[in-house]
């Protein structure tokens, strides 16, 4: 199937769309089943292309993963063996979580190989902090053109840690590494993203013993045994998010069934400050929130990416389509990525006014600061948007791009939707559903 889809932009979007289970949870739970010595079940997985990824290397590694009823994973891992580089670099380029399989490998095997990492493009994405904390938990680490060898000949042992930045993988691999080390982990300046927490729930079913402290310190006693787990993940709040951005950016109204007030309490407050409205359904047979456009100028706003509970980097660029209809000059500083904002190109083309700065235009100063990154955009609206070629970028970004085309009159060939299905079910269904005139 050709990977260009033709946008006819300039209605609403209006309906409703259903987020099942994050993708930054899944992915990570999928990686934990191979801890435990018995069958491990999710429910409400979303049918997205990360999951296919590590599926793929759990089964690589021996664990028989099958799909039960509606939305259903089901994992063995009662043979967890050895697979091949060749085999596991057919995955290579294609996700960040093999990373995460670093401790889980170890542990079962005393090795593990881990391909080239993908994800999104957005700046360097480092993981010296990953391979840092593999190192003292006893893990030796050789870097080969193919990928990374680790081995762990003595085990895992307990560490004390703490982070340069509260990074979410980096948080993620000591839990997976210091669930089964022997001694206790105590880990300084963790991430604690609600996905992180349904991690360590994830985990306490399991068995493991996991303290969150005040103050980002997590401490992780590690135990000899895990066993299977059976859970229903947290909901995708970056997906929801996105519907509602689109919702705000095409005048529209949409009911995000599964969208959870908790979990995006500082989305909402923006979108509130916008001028959008939603509204919280709670009742029986409910379950969501509906976003709209009241009708009526949107104002501009200031704000600035952060780890939890800040505004959560993923949730921007969708948004900064909205921003670009609002009212005034709109500021927002991304500290979490360095190239966040290569995406806003596009959107000038499409007659957007957004100007990139190096400077950190928010209130307080952060990482990148004077390091020569574009990493804080002004946005002036509201602006005109017109059809034209996109090329998707990234994931989120390539949704900003799809909700743009979707906003402006006329028709867009959108290249490169494939990449939306990294992190986002069934895209095309869902918007043909709310009315988008869409084809491949
Ligand atoms: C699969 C997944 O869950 N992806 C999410 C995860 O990405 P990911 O876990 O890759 O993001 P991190 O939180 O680790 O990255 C945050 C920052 O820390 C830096 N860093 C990270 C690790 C390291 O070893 N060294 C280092 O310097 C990164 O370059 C970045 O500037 O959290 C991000 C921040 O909420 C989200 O945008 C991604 O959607
Ligand atoms: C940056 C993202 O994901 P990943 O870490 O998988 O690239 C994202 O989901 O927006």
């Amino acid at each position: 199937m050709s990977d260009v889809l033709v946008v006819n932009g300039g209605a609403p979007l209006r309906g409703e769309v259903r987020v099942r289970g994050a993708k930054n949870l899944v992915s990570k739970a999928m990686v934990a089943t191979v801890l435990g010595d018995g069958i491990s079940r999710m429910y409400d997985v979303p049918k997205i292309r990360d999951v296919d990824v590590v599926r793929g290397l759990l089964e690589l590694h021996g664990v028989k993963v099958s799909y039960g009823p509606e939305g259903e994973l089901v994992f063995d891992p009662s043979n967890v063996e050895r697979a091949g580089v060749d085999e596991i670099n057919v995955h290579a380029g294609s996700s960040r979580i093999p990373i995460l399989l670093c401790g889980p490998l170890l542990h079962r095997l005393g090795h593990a190989f881990i391909p080239e990492l993908g994800g999104c493009n957005i700046g360097g994405r480092p993981i010296d902090f990953h391979l840092e904390a593999l190192r003292r938990f006893g893990a030796i680490v050789e870097k080969a053109p193919e990928g990374l060898h680790l081995s762990a000949p003595d085990g895992l042992h307990g560490i004390k840690f703490q982070l340069d930045y509260p990074s979410v993988g980096a948080t993620e691999q000591i839990l997976l590494a210091a669930v089964m080390a022997k001694g206790v982990t105590e880990l300084s300046n963790a991430a604690v993203e609600p996905e992180i927490i349904d991690l360590i729930c994830v985990l306490q079913k399991m068995g493991a013993i996991i303290r969150v402290h005040t103050n980002r310190v997590i401490e992780i006693e590690g135990v000899a045994r895990l066993g299977g787990f059976s859970h229903r993940p947290i909901p995708d709040r970056i997906e929801a998010a996105s519907w509602a951005s689109a919702a705000l950016a095409t005048k529209g109204n949409i009911f995000v069934r599964g969208a959870r007030q908790a979990d995006m309490m500082t989305y909402l407050n923006t979108f509130r400050s916008i001028g959008g409205e939603f509204e919280v359904d709670d009742s029986p047979g409910g379950g969501g929130i509906r976003f709209w456009h009241p009708g009526g100028d949107l104002k501009a706003v200031a704000l600035e990416t952060d780890v939890h509970p800040g505004f959560m980097t993923d949730w921007q660029q969708p948004l900064v389509v909205a921003l670009s209809q609002a009212n005034g000059l709109s500021v927002v500083h991304e500290t979490v990525y360095e190239k966040r904002f290569g995406y806003t190109a596009a959107l000038n083309q499409m007659g957007a006014n957004i100007q990139v700065f190096q400077e950190c235009l928010g209130g307080t100063p952060c990482r990148f600061g004077r390091m020569g990154f574009r990493h804080s955009a002004v946005i002036a609206g509201p602006a005109k948007l017109h059809a034209t070629d996109l090329i998707i970028p990234d994931l989120r970004a390539g949704f900003s791009h799809l909700i743009a085309a979707l906003a402006a009159e006329g028709k867009s060939n959108v290249h490169g939707v494939d990449l939306i299905n990294r992190g986002y079910e069934d895209f095309e269904a869902k918007l043909t559903g709310l009315g988008a005139d869409i084809a491949r």
